[in-house]
């Protein structure tokens, strides 16, 4: 499957959507026999300034029993070196063996996408116009495209730390974006805001934020790593994927000592209220039972497909 074409995002829009939706509700139930998910296991790679994720998950009542190992650094600007590489193996849940073992990079960038177009379907206030992204890399990349095929903003603007960065990115999409000078410049006024940078410091300011707008958080993936400031974090209403995973692993969750209002699944069980109406910041981590559905759902494609062939 080729990742940037057509019938790519189709897929991603169709039916990754879906089932991370049912994914994320089945988590937040904390039914045992629907998903068992520990939060992520890191080994710090220190000489590299990275670490190692790893991710199991496993769902007894879909059959599904998965594990993604990931690596994630933070490079130093200029570096030519991949910023997160990632490796999933989808296993029989009875026998123990490998089904497959699945390139992770794909998988990643769409179902971090995709989850953040989740959180904006459900805590983005209707009739948005402006959408910022702040970072240019494969996540940016990834997020400008599932964003635009599914809500209709008027404009698009990119901050990255270099022009080039931002220009490489307007090159590298399939749309109109307007390069920004600085990350206040891109978000004022912006009604949804997407930062995915490897910044370890606070790059979205609370009070540059409009009121009402919605930000999705996807880096700073570290208990001392921000890109949030603690005025945004005081100020909006939090979500995340995992309130585990976000008062274990996000900076922006412990150092700013905010507490976080519900997970996307909650919401979407009917349990927490989303609170549109309100600045609100989805926290996103990742999660295991992300990529154990997406994963499955690649691995039936091609069965359908290689058998289809017969
Ligand atoms: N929440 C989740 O599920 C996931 C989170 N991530 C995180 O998302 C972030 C982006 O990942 P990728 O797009 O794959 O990385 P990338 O390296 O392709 O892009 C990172 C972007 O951030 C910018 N950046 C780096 N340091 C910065 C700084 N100090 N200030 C401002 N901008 C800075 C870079 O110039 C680049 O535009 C990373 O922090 C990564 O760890 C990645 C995968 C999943
Ligand atoms: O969920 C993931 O995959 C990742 N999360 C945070 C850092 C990079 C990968």
């Amino acid at each position: 499957m080729n990742r940037w074409s057509p019938c790519f995002y189709f897929d991603v829009l169709f039916y990754l959507i879906p089932r991370l939706e049912d994914a994320l509700a089945k988590f937040s139930r904390r039914d045992s026999a629907e998903v068992v998910q520990p939060v992520r296991t890191t080994v710090a790679l220190q000489k590299h300034r990275g670490f190692l994720g790893m991710m199991p998950c496993y769902m007894e009542n879909d059959g599904v029993l998965c594990t993604k190992l990931v690596c994630f650094y933070n490079r130093e600007e200029g570096s030519t070196l991949p910023p997160v590489q990632a490796t999933v193996v989808l296993l029989d849940p009875e026998y123990g063996n490998v089904k497959a073992v699945m390139e992770g990079e794909v998988i990643t960038c769409m179902r971090t996408a995709a989850v953040s177009a989740i959180s904006a379907k459900l805590l983005m206030r209707p009739g948005t116009e402006v959408l910022a992204i702040l970072g240019s890399g494969q996540q940016a990349r990834s997020h400008y495209t599932v964003f635009t095929e599914i809500f209709s903003f008027k404009e698009v603007r990119v901050w990255s730390r270099t022009r080039e960065g931002a220009e490489r990115f307007c090159r590298s999409v399939a749309g109109p974006v307007i390069v920004c000078g600085s990350a206040e410049e891109a978000v004022r006024g912006a009604d949804a805001i997407v930062t995915v940078t490897g910044s370890t410091e606070p790059v979205l300011c609370g009070h540059w934020v409009k009121p009402g707008a919605h930000v999705a958080a996807v880096g700073a993936c570290r208990p001392d790593w921000r890109e949030l400031d603690d005025a945004l974090m005081k100020e909006a209403v939090v979500y995340a994927d995992s309130r585990e995973g976000a008062t274990a692993e996000s900076g922006d969750v412990i150092l700013s000592g905010v507490e976080v209002f519900a997970e996307l699944g909650d919401v979407l069980n009917g349990t927490k209220a989303a609170h549109r109406e309100k600045t609100t910041v989805f926290k996103s981590l990742g999660m295991g039972v992300e990529d154990a559905v997406s994963a499955k759902l690649v691995f039936d494609k091609w069965n359908a497909y290689t058998t289809s062939q017969l």
